[in-house]
């Protein structure tokens, strides 16, 4: 079983970054990233502080603002037209999910499609879509894809089912599987979600798992092919008594059960989520590169 070490494929990708931020500066050209948080739900937090931090040791421009959970609809609009139009600015993410009242795809809507390194407005899905390369592909999706590419894992004429079609995950990951191109694209895709029959049967004929569906240890043994890979992209918090924070991060898969079925797995944490990380960074400078 090989352990794709997404951390370290993370680092790769941060130090392509580096280089490139050496190149804009010669050309006297900073990129620069928003992070907009609403609320206070301590997961995003660590998040949105996580980002600042990783910007800023690659010397990225970051900027972050933590808005109380009570800022309005119109308020957030107009933060967001502000960055729209500041030329420091060529990143913008605002943090999902944001509070209840507040309407998230008119506030994606309203993100200049340019400077949307997220990849969430209609412009950059449509261009996905289509596979025009001037779009952003969204972070997490973009990941995985790396990573399969880096474990030397064959997209072409492989069956992948993805678990979930979120506008995050799910959906974007089969277009990019699906895409035209040995860069993982070429595959026969699959997406399953909770409205799924006869899931272990349909996931255990997967030559490659994408688990994105939010539930802590879903996938189970049972559910998973002798030599699949699988990737995970679940982020669960769930209560440790007894350790120093209270708590610890879970996969969506069983990973000590399903691990000794598996030809590679990726471990959580340290696998897909440094990746998404990395890739809103390399999204910024393509955004700055492309702004001009
Ligand atoms: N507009 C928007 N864009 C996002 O990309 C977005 C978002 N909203 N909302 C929340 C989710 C979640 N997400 C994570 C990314 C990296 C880690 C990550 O790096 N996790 C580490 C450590 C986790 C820990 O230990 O706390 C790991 O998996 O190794 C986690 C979570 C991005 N998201």
């Amino acid at each position: 079983m090989q352990l794709i070490q997404g951390a370290k494929v993370a680092a790769t990708v941060l130090e392509e970054c580096q280089r490139e931020i050496a190149e804009l500066a010669k050309l006297g050209k900073k990129p620069g990233l928003a992070v907009v948080l609403v609320g206070d739900d301590p997961a995003s937090r660590a998040y949105v502080r996580s980002k600042d931090k990783k910007c800023k040791d690659l010397g990225l421009h970051s900027v972050k603002h933590e808005l109380p959970e009570n800022t309005t609809q119109e308020e957030l609009l107009a933060l967001v037209a502000q960055l729209n139009a500041d030329p420091s600015i060529h990143g913008i993410l605002v943090q999902s999910p944001p509070p209840r009242h507040i309407d998230e795809s008119a506030i994606v809507r309203a993100i200049d499609p340019r400077k949307d390194v997220d990849g969430f407005h209609p412009e950059n899905v449509a261009k996905l879509t289509l596979e025009d390369p001037t779009g952003f592909v969204p972070c997490t999706p973009a990941g995985c894809i790396r990573l399969l590419q880096d474990a030397g894992v064959a997209t072409d004429g492989a069956h992948v089912v993805v678990l979930g079609r979120s506008m995050i995950v799910g959906k974007p990951v089969a277009l990019l599987l699906m895409a035209k191109n040995s860069n993982g694209g070429n595959a026969t895709v699959t997406v399953a979600h909770s409205r799924t029959k006869n899931l272990a049967e349909l996931t255990r004929t997967a030559d490659i798992l994408i688990a994105a569906i939010g539930r802590p240890l879903f996938v189970k043994a049972d559910m998973v092919k002798e030599g699949a890979v699988v990737i995970d992209v679940g982020i669960n918090r769930v209560e440790a008594p007894g350790t120093e924070k209270g708590y610890k991060i879970v996969g969506d898969v069983d990973f000590d059960a399903v691990a000794p079925k598996c030809r590679a797995i990726t471990p959580v944490p340290g696998g897909v989520g440094p990746m998404t990380i990395a890739l809103l960074m390399a999204n910024t400078i393509k955004a700055c590169r492309q702004l001009g």
